[in-house]
């Protein structure tokens, strides 16, 4: 079967088929996840362009979340494939980071200290692709020396953490789900900042840096939206080129 796309500005129907982004990073073709009897994910059959940002946006239960895990690898797809920078998200897991709605933190330990443990666990994972924590953490525009632990930082400082956390594996392919959950506007602009910020960061050996990012509060993440995804149980009912309308 041949992959097919999301088109950027049209609105996806589930009869019509959009063209193939020949410089898609990610390719779902049929897509589907099952737990038990229950589809989390069904047919779901689209692309996301290389160095593009796009948001996905749906009620509670929309699938979101199951999206994103698939094309971390985290999960597998029951049916259909999932494919990055054409290959197994597996395969490809250096090249991307996934960032959770729950913190991931160890909050007894400072930043710099979550980072280095964090920084090293990727490397026993065989992935040399490591950056500097100092500078992921400097990148978010905290200080690498806060002694603090990160259980006394505000919210959004623990998100910025947490960006820092995954920016320092120096991905080409971002996957954040629910980044600006419990920050308010001031630190969700901020946090879309750091983002704009990190889509002009060069690629080793060329390249571009795409974002994948779902979220309930779409307008925050407007600036760098360049098309959105809206989902309605386990299926996308809408695309759209741009923020939405
Ligand atoms: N491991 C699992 N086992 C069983 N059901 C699951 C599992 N993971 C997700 N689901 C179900 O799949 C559906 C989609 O979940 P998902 O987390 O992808 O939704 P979401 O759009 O991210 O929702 P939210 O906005 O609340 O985070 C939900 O009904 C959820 O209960």
């Amino acid at each position: 079967m041949e992959p097919v796309s999301c088109q950027v500005g049209k609105e996806q129907s589930a009869a019509a088929a959009p063209p193939i982004i020949s410089s898609a990073v990610v390719q779902l073709t049929g897509a589907s996840k099952i737990y038990g009897t229950f589809a989390a994910l069904r047919n779901v059959t689209t692309s996301i362009a290389a160095g593009s940002c796009t948001v996905i946006l749906g009620e509670n239960g929309a699938g979101k979340s199951t999206l994103l895990r698939l094309i971390a690898g985290l999960i597998t797809p029951t049916r259909g494939t999932v494919a990055t920078f054409s290959s197994t998200p597996q395969e490809q897991r250096r090249r991307i980071a996934y960032m959770s709605h729950a913190p991931m933190l160890y909050d007894e330990l400072s930043a710099m200290e979550n980072l280095a443990y964090f920084a090293g666990l990727h490397r026993d994972e065989g992935c040399n692709c490591v950056g500097s924590p100092e500078m992921a953490l400097r990148a978010v525009g905290l200080d690498p020396k806060l002694t603090r632990p990160v259980g006394q930082y505000s919210q959004g400082m623990r998100q910025r953490t947490s960006l820092a956390r995954v920016l320092q594996t120096d991905p080409e392919l971002l996957l954040l789900d629910e980044p600006f959950s419990n920050l308010d506007v001031e630190s969700g602009a901020h946090m879309v900042e750091l983002l704009a910020d990190f889509r002009t960061w060069p690629v080793a050996g060329g390249g571009s840096r795409t974002i994948l990012l779902t979220t309930h509060q779409a307008r925050l993440a407007d600036p760098i939206v360049d098309l959105t995804i809206t989902m309605r149980a386990g299926q996308i009912i809408h695309t759209e080129a741009g923020p939405r309308r």
